[in-house]
């Protein structure tokens, strides 16, 4: 920021560091070096999600957040307003997790008490009604995260004396806002915000992240010291634009760091698995419903499910501990593709991609939030009785057991997504049998559901132990008693 003029001080009077970076961007405004001046909604021109800064004023002279104190910023929209930015600090009860912002509103506080302490309820005026404006009208808001180490889940890749707190992590949408009774007993306004996917991960969120978000403002003399460099990483490219040569219904791209020369291994994407020998099915014998399986105690596949319903309105799993194997309606049933007992055999239906991790070769993360309980992949290959039918020597990690472990999925030549993703002894993945329209307990497909919401850009995992044979050097950094994996013999 601009080199501060002391002309004007009060002789005596010593300025607090905030006042004299207040005085400093006035100092520029009045020069015009502010950058862009006019208020919009939306992205800001020149700066990028994962863009850190210094200090709060430097927020206010680019035009990220315009507002020195107030946490949230907002503008006129014809004859009312809507929010254009929130800082988010650690203060008044705000969080951050997982790309979801908990925020309490403005106001309620004694401006003369320096304290927390709300002396009066919030009213719906101003930025509370700004950012209530923004969630009615679904406009986006930029959020700007005060990186203290208070949020749960932040990558702490910074050490402790990093000096770029503030990081912009890109656009939110207002999810919900409720009145609530604050600490002090009095109400505050509660913002839940989410981010909206297919943005930047910033190294607040990710710990293998995509940015490269070294950035200069010309009208800067004070400069950033990139001292935080450790935690910046390089820009990931485009090495294959759809490993599935159209196959599923969103492209899945492989993606690595500028200088990795690493090849992925070749092997045919597959969407069904591939049967090499002939296996005694039972006939399938689907349900006869027409209506859609709506009076689900009269639908074949509903009662196989022992009269419950395995998936929710929003086809998500309706529990994640019932039923390890679910009969799903399919091809030899006469309901349509909207029932909503067909989830998972119509490929994946997040955007994913393939990437390089650190320690753990390939690995897949979503580019998109996955919410709990979503059905995320299936995990194809070539399924056969002989466990010795892979030609790899290391084909153990790539061979699943399918049912009761008379039969095995090899996954070595032919594949899908689902043979990228890697152990975590804190998984956000779990395994469950899916059959296909069919009473096939045998030969169920192998099926991928989120245990969990799943930010954009997180890695996906799910936990080996139970499906490996030998002993594997665990590398999720998780110190707990699973740290490294036990095969079954
Ligand atoms: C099914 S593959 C997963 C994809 C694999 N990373 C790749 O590059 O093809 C299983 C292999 O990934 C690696 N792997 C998976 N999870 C791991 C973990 N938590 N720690 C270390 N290595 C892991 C091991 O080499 C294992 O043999």
């Amino acid at each position: 920021m601009h080199q501060y003029n002391s002309d004007s001080d009060q002789p005596g009077k010593r300025k607090s560091k905030t006042e004299v970076l207040v005085e400093a961007a006035m100092i520029m405004q009045r020069r015009h070096q502010w950058e862009n001046t006019e208020k919009r909604v939306g992205h800001v021109p020149g700066i990028e999600v994962g863009d850190r800064f210094q200090y709060r004023a430097e927020l206010n002279v680019i035009g990220l957040h315009r507002q020195f104190s107030n946490g949230i910023d907002y503008m006129a929209k014809g004859s009312s307003s809507l929010a254009t930015s929130i800082v988010v600090t650690g203060r008044y009860d705000n969080a951050w997790k997982s790309g979801t912002v908990v925020y309490i509103g403005h106001g309620g506080r004694n401006p003369s008490v320096r304290s927390n302490v709300s002396c009066h309820d919030q009213k719906l005026e101003r930025g509370n009604l700004a950012l209530k404006n923004s969630m009615d009208a679904k406009s986006p808001v930029r959020v700007i995260l005060k990186d203290e180490n208070l949020f749960d889940g932040v990558d702490n890749c910074a050490n402790k004396s990093y000096n770029f707190p503030f990081v912009y992590d890109g656009l939110y949408l207002v999810d919900t806002m409720t009145q609530e009774r604050g600490k002090s007993g009095k109400f505050v306004f509660k913002f839940i915000l989410k981010r909206i996917s297919e943005q930047p991960q910033t190294c607040i969120g990710i710990k293998e992240g995509v940015m490269d978000n070294s950035r200069k403002f010309a009208n800067f003399t004070l400069k950033k010291r990139h001292n935080s460099r450790s935690c910046l990483v390089q820009k990931d490219v485009i090495r294959i634009s759809d490993i599935s040569e159209g196959k599923e219904k969103f492209p899945i791209r492989v993606v690595t760091p500028m200088d990795c020369v690493q090849k992925l291994p070749s092997f045919n994407y597959i969407v069904n698995n591939i049967y090499s020998e002939r296996f005694t099915q039972p006939i399938p014998h689907g349900c006869d419903c027409v209506d859609g399986c709506v009076d689900y105690e009269r639908c074949a596949c509903y009662v196989k499910n022992g009269g419950r319903k395995p998936y929710d309105c929003n086809k998500r799993l309706a529990s994640l501990v019932e039923s390890s194997l679910i009969y799903e309606c399919g091809p030899s049933c006469k309901c349509t593709s909207a029932c909503t007992n067909r989830v998972s055999h119509h490929g994946i239906q997040f955007q994913l991609e393939i990437f390089m991790t650190k320690l753990k070769g390939w690995g897949v993360r979503t580019r998109s939030f996955i919410p709990s309980r979503s059905f995320v992949c299936a995990y194809l290959g070539e399924v056969h009785s002989n466990r010795q039918y892979g030609s790899r020597p290391d084909f153990d990690d790539y061979i699943l057991k399918l049912g009761d472990g008379k039969i095995f999925i090899d996954v070595t030549r032919c594949g899908n997504i689902g043979r990228f993703i890697n152990h975590s002894c804190s998984p956000n993945l779990i395994f469950k049998y899916v059959t296909n329209g069919c009473n096939d307990k045998i030969l169920p497909y192998k099926m991928l559901f989120a245990l969990k919401d799943i930010p954009a850009g997180r890695e996906l995992s799910y936990d080996y132990n139970s499906s490996k044979r030998k002993f594997m050097k665990c590398n999720c950094f998780k110190t707990t008693e699973k740290s490294k994996i036990e095969k079954i013999k």
